[in-house]
C-alpha cells in the first residue's frame, strides 16, 4: 500500500479543517450526555416555526421538496435549494451563531451540532436517512457512507460544511436542569466484551476510530486502483460473453456461466454503488445493465441495512416474514404462519434462489414507480438482452443461480448474529455485533466475492474490496486493542450456523 495516493490527495483543504477542527471536541464527547430522541421524528416538526430559520426561502422549498417519497433522490442533484446552500458564503451558515434548535432536526457530527431541517428534503439519500438519526451521533455513519475527499470526492463533506450549527440536545437539557435548579443524569454504558468495560454512551462516536479511519485515509486506502479495477469488470463481462456464447449450444454450461456472471455483477455493482468519485459515478447503473436492478432502490435497501444493522424495524435484511423467521414472532409481535415456519431450514437454501428474482421485481416496481427514465431505460436495455439474445431456459436459470449464490452468502453474514432492538446506538459497535467474517481463500473467496470480509466492509464501505483482504489484519488488530469482538468463522461453519438458527426458530 502506498502512502497517500493521488485521491487521498486530493481530499478538499475545507474537508480536513473542518474535520481538525471539530475533532478537539470529541474529547468532550463522553461528558456530554447525548440523549437518543424518539426514533423517527417528525421530518419538519409542526411545532418548528419557519421564522426561526435563517432563510425561510430555503424553509419553504424544503418543506415543498418533502413530498417526494424519501426513497426518490432529488431529480436534479444540484437543485435550486442545494445551489443555494453549496453558494452560501460560509459567514452565512457554517459560523452562523449557533441557534437554539429545539423541535428541529439536529445530528451531531465530528463533535458539532447541525441543524438538517431543511437539508433533510434535499438530501440525495432521501430525508428519511436523516430523520431517523436525529438527535444522535452520525460520526461514524456520515464517514462511512459519503464522500468526503480520501474516497474520491468530497462533496458531502462540502455540504456538511455549509449547513447551520446549533446546540444539542444535550446542551438545552443543560440549560433546562439549570433553570430547574440542576439534576444528575446516570451515564449508561455498553459492555461489548467480557474483559473491557467501556464507558461510553449511546449514539456517541468511537473517537478511537476515528483514529483507525485517518490511518487508512492518509495511507490510501479508500483509492481506486484502475488495473484492479479492469480486472474485476473483464471477469464479469467475460463470465457474461462466454454464456452468451454457449447460449444456444450448450444451455448448461451458458446457464453455470451467466449464472456466475450475474453473481460476480452484483457483487461489482454492490463495489460502484458505495464508492465514491467519478469511476463509480460513471458506473452506478452497471446492476441495471447486468442484473436488472434498480440502483436507486437497492442503494437504499441497502444503506439501510448499512446504517441501521440488525436492528429490528429498520433493517429490511432482517424482516423476511412471511418467508423466513429470524426471530420468534412473540418477540418481533409480528404475524407468524407455524405451517410454514416449521419446514423454513429445509425450503431455507434453495429459495435463496428466488433473491434475484424478487430483487428484480422490487427494481422495476420501483423505477416505475418513480418514473425513473434513465434507470427504465437501462432495465429495458437488459431484458431485451436477456429474453430476445438467450433462450429464455437459460435467462431463467441464470438468474436462479446468481440469485443463489448471493442469496446463500448475503443472508448467512449476518442472520445468525445479534438483532437488536434499540434505535441509535454506536455505530461501530454495531458492525462488531452483527456480522463476522469468513475465513476462505483462493476460489471459495472470488466466490464470497467480498462477503467474506463482511465486518471489514461495514466499517469501511467505501473502501473497495480489493484492499480489504489486507486490511483485515489490521482492523483485527486495532479491535483487539479496543475491546471489541473481531469473529471470524470458516464458511462451513457459518452457513451451518445459518441453518441451525432457521432450524432452531423452526421448532419454537
Ligand atoms: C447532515 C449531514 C449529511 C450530509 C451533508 C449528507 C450529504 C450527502 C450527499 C452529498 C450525498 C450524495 C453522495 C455523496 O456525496 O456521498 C449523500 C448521500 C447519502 N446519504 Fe447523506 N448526508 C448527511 C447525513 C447522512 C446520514 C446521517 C445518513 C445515514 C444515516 C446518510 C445517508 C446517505 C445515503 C444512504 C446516501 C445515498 C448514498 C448513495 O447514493 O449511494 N446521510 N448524503
Amino acid at each position: 500500500m502506498t502512502s497517500s495516493s493521488a485521491v487521498a490527495s486530493a481530499a478538499s483543504a475545507a474537508t480536513h479543517a473542518m474535520r481538525a477542527a471539530a475533532r478537539p471536541r470529541a474529547s468532550s464527547r463522553g461528558a456530554s450526555s447525548a440523549p437518543r430522541r424518539a426514533a423517527v421524528a417528525p421530518a419538519v416538526p409542526g411545532s418548528a416555526s419557519s421564522s426561526r430559520d435563517d432563510g425561510i426561502v430555503v424553509r419553504r422549498r424544503a418543506i415543498a421538496l418533502r413530498r417526494r417519497s424519501p426513497m426518490t433522490p432529488h431529480p436534479a442533484f444540484l437543485s435550486p435549494f442545494e445551489t443555494a446552500v453549496a453558494d452560501a458564503p460560509a459567514s452565512d451558515a457554517a459560523s452562523a451563531k449557533k441557534k437554539k434548535t429545539k423541535g428541529a432536526l439536529r445530528l451531531r457530527i465530528d463533535g458539532e451540532w447541525y441543524d438538517c431541517t431543511g437539508w433533510a428534503k434535499a438530501h440525495p439519500g432521501g430525508s428519511l436517512f436523516i430523520t431517523l438519526m436525529d438527535g444522535c451521533d452520525a460520526t461514524d455513519v456520515f464517514y462511512a457512507l459519503h464522500s468526503y475527499g480520501p474516497n474520491g470526492d468530497d462533496l458531502a463533506a462540502r455540504r456538511l460544511a455549509m449547513l447551520p450549527r446549533c446546540d444539542g440536545p444535550e446542551e438545552e437539557e443543560e440549560e433546562e436542569e439549570e433553570e430547574e435548579g440542576g439534576r444528575e443524569i446516570a451515564a449508561p454504558s455498553i459492555v461489548r466484551n467480557p474483559n473491557h468495560t467501556i464507558e461510553t454512551k449511546p449514539g456517541n462516536a468511537d473517537a478511537n476510530f476515528a483514529t483507525l479511519r485517518k490511518k487508512f485515509e492518509d495511507e490510501g486506502w479508500f483509492a481506486r486502483d484502475p488495473l484492479k479495477e479492469a480486472s474485476v469488470l473483464c471477469q464479469v463481462l467475460g463470465l457474461y460473453a462466454l454464456g452468451w456464447f454457449l447460449a444456444w449450444t450448450h444451455p448448461i454450461l451458458a446457464s453455470l456461466s451467466l449464472g456466475l456472471g450475474m453473481q460476480q455483477a452484483g457483487w461489482l455493482a454492490h463495489d460502484y454503488i458505495h464508492g465514491r468519485g467519478k469511476w463509480c459515478t460513471m458506473m452506478r447503473g452497471f446492476g441495471s445493465l447486468t442484473n436488472g436492478f434498480s440502483t436507486e432502490w437497492w442503494q437504499h435497501k441497502h444503506n439501510m441495512h448499512h446504517s441501521f444493522t440488525n436492528i429490528d424495524g429498520r433493517d429490511g435484511d432482517i424482516k423476511l416474514e412471511p418467508l423466513y423467521y429470524l426471530q420468534d414472532p412473540k418477540v418481533t409481535g409480528r404475524n407468524d404462519n407455524p405451517g410454514l415456519r416449521k419446514w423454513q431450514h429445509w425450503y431455507g437454501y434453495p429459495l435463496y434462489a428466488a433473491t434475484y428474482a424478487l430483487w428484480r421485481r422490487h427494481s422495476m416496481a420501483s423505477a416505475i414507480a418513480r418514473r425513473d427514465k434513465k434507470e427504465l431505460t437501462l432495465l429495458g436495455i437488459h431484458y431485451a438482452w436477456l429474453f430476445l439474445c438467450l433462450p429464455w431456459q437459460v435467462a431463467v436459470s441464470s438468474v436462479l443461480i446468481g440469485g443463489f449464490l448471493v442469496g446463500s452468502l448475503v443472508t448467512a453474514t449476518h442472520q445468525t448474529e445479534e438483532i437488536m432492538f434499540e434505535q441509535g446506538g454506536e455505530f461501530v459497535d454495531i458492525q462488531f455485533r452483527s456480522t463476522r467474517e469468513a475465513d476462505v481463500k483462493g476460489l471459495e473467496a472470488w466466490l464470497w466475492g467480498g462477503m467474506d470480509t463482511q465486518l471489514v466492509h461495514h466499517l469501511f464501505p467505501t473502501m473497495p474490496r480489493y484492499r480489504h483482504h489486507e486490511a483485515r489484519p489490521v482492523i483485527r488488530k486495532w479491535a483487539e486493542e479496543h475491546g471489541y469482538d473481531f469473529r471470524i468463522s470458516s464458511s462451513w461453519e457459518i452457513l451451518s450456523k445459518n441453518f441451525n438458527h432457521l432450524k432452531e426458530l423452526a421448532h419454537i
